[in-house]
């Protein structure tokens, strides 16, 4: 995809800007014995929560009718109340995972994110990651498959989810390589176990439950399996063992022994099965939602774009992040700018204080600041702005994506003036914003500015009012002001462009010490 896109972007980050370090998702799932309210001793790990979650979530699709799928109904708790959804685990998984939801990513999107997480944390396969799922508004209609079920039963249920009988015995065995079950909430399938190693008396399926790994000696021989759904004192509810078995064994001996048997140029069958097979059930999503293609690092990313218009002035801050430069210290390192009024400018990039750095799955960002010493970014003459950017490196353009975009487009049309200011105790700001004349666009738009306050994924606008539209601050902006009553925390400033509604300003990023206003007043 072409940078910017506000969806597409947040979910790049998410996926591989990743560190083991809070507040990153990753750190839930570092080590991978990490759970919610305490470690391994409990016997319950987060990675097995995550994955078990998405499996339910997704297990309500119809593949006839096109309803149900990873939508995140999950969260309802008319669901979590089903039988078929017995345990906490579900709302452990949301507790964590629906915190990195936002405006733009909705928290279906986080639970399958979690789970391409949990696999590729946890030593299995990369999970191909499509963003775009879209949230329930109300409950699925229940139909996850429950263990006391007969086979015929869970062959049925996964032909609505869209999946073979072959496919079945895979996902399962994907999933149930994590985890466990426990006995508080299915006290037919598994004693107390006393051990304070193992508090909530989970009955692992492997010896290796917080791993993803083929368990070549488990699962289809029930003389070396713990699985408690194959060798489960009730055999009413072993309902791994006639899964597993439903085809004479021939797709977990395929999987488990691929040295021994047809697939012996194979060893990693079991991985990449379940990495097509996870990325399925993940994009098993209600009919009508359209995903994204497949998320690829982006080897040119901009970030942190701001504009405050100062005066004459347009003061223009942010920074770019390249992906897996070869190492130089000598490199030349230019932003170029192309202006309103068809000319082009050059800025050498410095290096940002984040430097290089190199995330958890190897790749290494440099990333450099637009802007001089004095950290106030670039200041562009106001009448003048920016359209594009393009980055050079040692001379040569650096291309978007798809390997010919050098243009990086920036949007200067409604900015926030450096006037915006606090009223006496704070209590009240005013923000200001400048709308540039000769964006047509702008112009139009005027009537759809507003103030919002985001809380996650919940957005409330109000209509921005004009103080005084007709002040011009230069031959390049006219100014509009709003009272915020309140605190003014947390503000966007927001308008519609062309159509789409963009978050103009960050008002408390932008302006960190914002002036008295009581000096205009005097
Ligand atoms: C017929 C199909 C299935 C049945 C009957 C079934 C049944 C169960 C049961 C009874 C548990 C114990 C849950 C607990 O104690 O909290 C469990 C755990 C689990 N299941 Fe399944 N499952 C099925 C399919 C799947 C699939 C397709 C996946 C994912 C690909 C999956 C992933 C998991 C995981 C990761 C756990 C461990 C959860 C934890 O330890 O917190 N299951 N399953």
């Amino acid at each position: 995809y072409l940078w910017p896109s506000p969806m597409l972007d947040e979910l790049e980050s998410l996926l591989y800007e990743i560190t083991a370090q809070p507040p990153d998702m990753a750190s839930f799932i570092s080590p991978c014995d990490s759970f919610i309210s305490g470690g391994i001793q409990t016997g319950r790990s987060n990675p097995a929560d995550w994955i078990r979650t998405a499996y339910h979530d997704m297990a309500t699709h119809n593949i006839a009718d096109g309803t149900g799928g990873l939508d995140a109904s999950i969260r309802f708790a008319e669901e979590q109340a089903r039988p078929e959804n017995a345990g906490n685990g579900f709302s452990n998984t949301l507790g964590v995972v629906a915190g990195f939801s936002s405006r733009y990513v909705s928290i279906a999107d986080t639970i399958a994110l979690g789970t391409v997480m949990a696999v590729e944390f946890c030593g299995g396969p990369r999970i191909p990651f499509r963003g775009g799922r879209i949230d329930a508004t109300e409950p699925n209609l229940p139909g996850v498959p429950e263990p006391d079920q007969t086979l015929d039963s869970h062959i049925a249920s996964f032909a609505r989810q869209g999946f073979t009988q072959q496919e079945m015995i895979t996902l399962v065995a994907c999933g149930h390589t994590f985890g466990g079950v426990q006995h508080e909430p299915f006290p037919n399938i598994v004693h107390e176990i006393n051990d304070s190693n193992n508090t909530q008396s989970v009955a692992h399926f492997d010896t290796t439950n917080i791993h993803f790994d083929n368990n070549r000696y488990g699962n289809i021989s029930p003389a070396r399996t713990q699985n408690p759904l194959v060798v489960g004192f009730n055999d009413t509810t072993n309902s791994d063992k006639r899964i597993f078995s439903s085809d004479g064994n021939v797709t977990m001996r395929s999987l488990h022994y691929a040295a021994k048997f047809s697939f012996a140029n194979s060893p990693d069958l079991f991985a990449s099965s379940c990495s097509s097979l996870l990325a399925r059930m993940l994009d098993t999503v209600p009919r009508g939602v359209v995903l994204s293609d497949v998320i690829t690092p982006l080897p040119v990313k901009p970030g942190n774009i701001q504009f405050s218009l100062d005066g004459d002035v347009l003061q223009f801050t942010g920074n770019v992040r390249f992906f897996n430069l070869p190492s130089n210290t000598n490199r030349i390192a230019l932003l170029l700018w192309d202006d309103h009024l068809g000319a082009t400018h050059n800025s050498t990039l410095l290096p940002s204080l984040a430097g290089t750095f190199t995330y958890q799955l190897g790749d290494v960002a440099t990333t450099y600041r637009f802007g001089g010493d004095d950290f106030r970014g670039i200041a562009l003459d106001a009448a003048a702005g920016i359209v594009n950017m393009q980055f050079m490196l040692d001379g040569k353009l650096q291309t978007q994506q798809d390997e010919k975009t050098v243009d990086f487009a920036v949007q200067d049309s409604v900015v926030l003036s450096s006037t915006s200011c606090f009223y006496g105790n704070n209590a009240t700001a005013r923000i200001d914003v400048a709308v540039r004349l000769s964006a047509k666009t702008a112009a139009a738009s005027v009537k759809s500015l507003y103030i919002e306050i985001e809380d996650r994924s919940s957005v409330t606008k109000s209509d921005f009012f004009a103080v005084d539209s007709s002040a011009k601050v230069n031959e390049a902006y006219t100014m509009w002001s709003v009272n915020i009553p309140g605190s003014p925390f947390n503000r966007n400033v927001g308008a519609e462009i062309d159509g789409v509604e963009v978050v103009v300003a960050k008002v408390m990023r932008t302006l960190p010490a914002l002036p008295s206003c009581d000096s205009d007043e005097s």
